[in-house]
């Protein structure tokens, strides 16, 4: 592979995207008694993200993480191998004691994504799901150490591989998150 190490289900090009992909089961990495966490719908928002909190496999500069709703996730198997990361952060991302994977974080406090979880698709036994569509937080690559003077040549691979890169969420999910704090800001202004 020539160039940066985003992430190798994004360095190898995508496999085709299934419309009719409807979940499945994320599996860690361990060899034996492996946490299994079924996904009984579609994934959404699938993303590059470079912040320091998701999980990311061996080598690579980004996660790649998608959401569904938390009542369509459950862990199916040896449940008793996760811990909570970092019990104050938003996502609950709940990690493999073994392996370290992230197995699935739910937003479980009030937020415009209450009610979703985080997952990582690349941990699906199965294919299909939809690629990511965009890269997120990418100047936080640097505080995982990536070279700053970098940083135009990792934007530039990121779009060449299709994905636009933002320093924060994308502008749609941005918007839906402001249109979320506004209407809360309204009714919080009502009960006044
Ligand atoms: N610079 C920080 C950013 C961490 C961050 O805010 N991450 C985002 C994106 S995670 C998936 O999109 C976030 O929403 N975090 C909430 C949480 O982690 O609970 C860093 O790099 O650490
Ligand atoms: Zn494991
Ligand atoms: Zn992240």
């Amino acid at each position: 592979m020539v160039g940066i190490g985003i992430h190798p289900t994004v360095d190898s090009g995508y496999r085709a995207t299934d419309a009719t992909f409807s979940g499945g089961t994320l599996v860690c990495q361990c060899t034996v008694n492996p946490v299994k966490v079924r996904v009984s719908s579609d994934i959404a928002h699938n993303h590059a993200c470079g912040c320091t909190k998701c999980w990311k496999p061996k080598g690579a500069v980004f996660s790649v993480v998608a959401v569904a709703p938390t009542e369509n996730v459950e862990v199916i198997e040896n449940a008793d191998k996760l811990a909570v990361v970092d019990a104050a952060a938003l996502i609950q991302r709940h990690a493999c004691k073994a392996c370290g994977v992230h197995m699935h974080g739910p937003v479980e406090r009030e937020h415009p994504f209450q009610g979703l979880s985080f997952i990582h698709p690349e941990r699906f036994e199965e294919k299909g799901w939809a690629q990511p569509g965009f890269a997120a937080f990418v100047s936080s690559i640097i505080e995982a150490g990536f070279a700053p003077e970098r940083m135009k040549l990792v934007r530039s691979q990121l779009k060449d591989s299709g994905l636009e890169p933002y320093d924060c969420l994308s502008p749609a999910l941005m918007d839906y998150i402001a249109t979320w704090t506004a209407k809360k800001n309204d009714e919080l202004r009502g009960e006044r």
